[in-house]
C-alpha cells in the first residue's frame, strides 16, 4: 500500500451501494477493501442498512474504508426468504430515497464514483441525475450475465416461455460465449417460481448501459469465452476484477493460521488430511424439511467426517447425527475460505452460490453440488460438466426433480470422499489445476491486480478531468 495521503483535494471518494444479502455484500466489500488497500487516495463509503451494520461492524477494514447507514426500511435479513418477491420489491422501491438523503449529508469530498450492485438499477439513475460516474458490479458469473443479456435469443429460438419438465433436455447452443447448455441448466429465472422475479434480473442487465464501468467478480481465465463475447457486444468498459473473495485476508492471517483461534479450526487441525466434508447450503434459502431429513440421515450413514454450517438447523442436525464426538462438528457460521483452505478438508457440499463456488475453486476443493435456484443451477453444471471438479447430488430442476434419498446420499458421499478411487483422484487433480489458475490470477502483478489497477487508473483519470 502507498503512504497515507492527507491532501483532501487528492481524495477520490467512492460510495458503494450493495444489494442487502450476504452473497452480494461480501464480494462488494471485498472488492472495495482491495481498492482501498491498493490506493490510499481512494476513500470508500460503504452503505448498508442499520441492521446490516450490526452484522458487519466487527469486520477488519482499512483506514480509508468506512460504513454509512440508511434506516431499516426493508424487511429484516432474518426470515427474508419467506417472501422473496416482497423483499426484492422493497429493495427496489424503498432504498432510493434514504440513499439520496445520505448522499446529501455525506461529509466532503463530493463522491466521484458510485459502485452499485447491478440488480439495484435505481442507483445508476441517481448517479446519472447527479452527474456522478457509476460502476455496475455483477456478483454472479459473467456467463449468467450473458444469458440474461441475450434473453431475446431464447424467445427467438422458442425456448421462452418453456415447460422445463417437458423440454428441459433441449440444448441452448446459440448464446455467444456460452457452451451448449440444457434448458434445465439455465438460471431458474426462466421458469417456475423464478418467473416471479426473473424479469427484474433481465431488466437490470439491460440497463447496464447507464453505467460508465461494468465489473465482473470473475477470474478472466475461468470465464474467458463469456467475458470476451460480452466485450464484443457491450460498449461499456468491462473489468474482470477477480473472485472478490477474501484471499487477501488469508495472506494477512497466515501467521495465525497455524495456531487456529476457534474450536472448529482446532478440531480440523486434529483430523486426517483431506478427510472432512465441509457442508454449507448457503446463507439464505434452504431445502425442504423432508429433503433436509434425508440429507442429515444420509451424511450420518456415510460415516464420513464433516464440518457443517447450519443456521437455524443446528439442533436438528445434531439430533439426526447422534453422537458427534468422533465424526462431526456443527457450527452456526465459520470463516468459510479459511476452512476450505484447511488441509483436513477433502470436499465441499455446496448450494453453488457464486461466492462459495469461487472459494471452493480457489481452495482446490472438489464439490458435491446441491443447487437450489437462480445461478446455482448453471454454477453446478459448470462445476460438474465444464470444470469436471464435482458431482451432482441434486441433478437439477424440471424433469429430474425428485427427493434424493438418504441411501443415495450416503453412497455418493462415501464414494466422493474415497481418496483411493481413481475417479476421485482424477477429480482432485483437476481441482488442484484450477486452484493453481486462481492463485496465479490473484498473485502480485497477476491479471486480477492488473485489472483492478486499470479500473483505478480510469476512475482517477475521470476525476482529474
Ligand atoms: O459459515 C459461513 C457460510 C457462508 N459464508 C460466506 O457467505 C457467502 C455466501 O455467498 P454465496 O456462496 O454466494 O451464497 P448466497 O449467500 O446464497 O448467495 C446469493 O448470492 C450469490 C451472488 O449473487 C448467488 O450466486 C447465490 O445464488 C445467491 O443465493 C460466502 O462469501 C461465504 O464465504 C461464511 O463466511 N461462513
Amino acid at each position: 500500500m502507498e503512504p497515507m495521503n492527507n491532501d483532501p483535494t487528492k481524495i477520490c471518494h467512492v460510495v458503494a451501494m450493495p444489494y442487502p444479502g450476504r452473497g452480494h455484500i461480501n464480494p462488494m466489500m471485498n472488492f472495495c477493501k482491495l481498492l482501498a488497500l491498493r490506493k490510499d487516495e481512494i476513500l470508500i463509503t460503504f452503505v448498508v442498512t442499520e441492521e446490516w451494520l450490526g452484522f458487519l461492524d466487527s469486520e477488519p477494514k482499512p483506514a480509508n474504508f468506512r460504513f454509512a447507514t440508511i434506516p431499516n426500511v426493508i424487511p429484516s435479513e432474518i426470515g427474508r426468504a419467506a417472501d422473496f418477491p416482497g423483499f426484492i420489491k422493497a429493495v427496489l422501491t424503498k432504498l432510493e430515497e434514504p440513499f439520496e438523503r445520505l448522499l446529501d449529508q455525506l461529509e466532503p469530498p463530493k463522491p466521484r464514483l458510485v459502485i452499485h450492485d447491478t440488480s439495484l438499477m435505481w442507483v445508476a439513475d441517481v448517479g446519472n441525475r447527479r452527474n456522478i460516474p457509476v460502476a455496475s458490479l455483477w456478483i454472479m458469473p459473467a456467463s449468467v450475465f450473458t444469458v440474461l443479456y441475450h434473453f431475446d435469443l431464447l424467445k427467438q429460438n422458442g425456448h421462452f416461455p418453456v415447460d422445463v419438465s417437458e423440454r428441459g433436455n433441449e440444448l441452448v447452443n446459440y448464446i455467444p460465449g456460452i457452451p451448449p447448455t440444457r434448458i434445465a441448466d439455465l438460471p431458474t429465472i426462466f421458469y417456475g417460481d423464478g418467473l416471479k422475479t426473473g424479469h427484474i434480473a433481465c431488466e437490470a442487465v439491460s440497463r447496464v448501459s447507464k453505467a460508465q464501468y461494468l465489473l465482473f467478480t470473475s477470474i478472466y481465465e475461468l470465464e474467458s469465452q463469456a467475458i470476451d463475447a460480452l466485450k464484443a457486444a457491450i460498449s461499456t468498459p468491462i473489468y474482470s476484477i477477480g473472485p472478490a473473495i477474501p484471499y487477501f485476508r488469508l495472506v494477512e492471517n497466515s501467521s495465525d493460521s497455524q495456531n487456529s483461534d476457534t474450536s472448529y479450526m482446532q478440531w480440523l487441525d486434529s483430523q486426517p488430511k483431506s478427510s472432512v466434508l465441509y457442508i454449507s447450503q448457503g446463507s439464505f434459502l434452504s431445502v425442504s424439511k423432508v429433503q433436509m431429513d434425508e440429507i442429515i440421515a444420509g451424511v450420518d450413514m456415510s460415516g464420513v467426517r464433516f464440518l457443517w454450517v447450519a443456521r437455524g438447523d443446528a439442533s436438528w442436525i445434531k439430533a439426526g447425527c447422534g453422537d458427534l464426538a468422533n465424526k462431526g462438528v456443527v457450527v452456526p457460521w465459520c470463516d468459510q475460505l479459511k476452512v476450505l483452505c484447511h488441509p483436513s478438508i477433502g470436499g465441499f457440499w455446496t448450494h453453488c452460490g457464486w461466492n462459495s463456488t469461487k472459494e471452493g475453486v480457489f481452495a482446490g476443493t472438489p464439490f458435491l453440488t446441491y443447487p437450489i435456484c437462480w445461478d446455482q443451477i448453471p454454477n453446478s453444471k459448470t462445476i460438474v460438466e465444464d470444470w469436471k471438479i464435482g458431482w451432482k447430488v441434486r441433478r437439477g430442476m424440471g424433469e429430474e426433480e425428485h427427493l434424493v434419498t438418504r441411501k443415495e446420499i450416503a453412497g455418493i458421499v462415501q464414494r466422493f470422499m474415497d481418496l483411493e478411487s481413481d475417479e476421485v483422484k482424477e477429480m482432485r487433480r483437476r481441482a488442484k489445476e484450477l486452484k493453481e489458475v486462481c492463485q496465479r490470477a490473484v498473485c502480485k502483478g497477476g491479471p486480477v491486480e492488473t485489472a483492478i489497477d486499470a479500473f483505478i487508473h480510469d476512475i482517477l483519470q475521470c476525476r482529474d478531468r
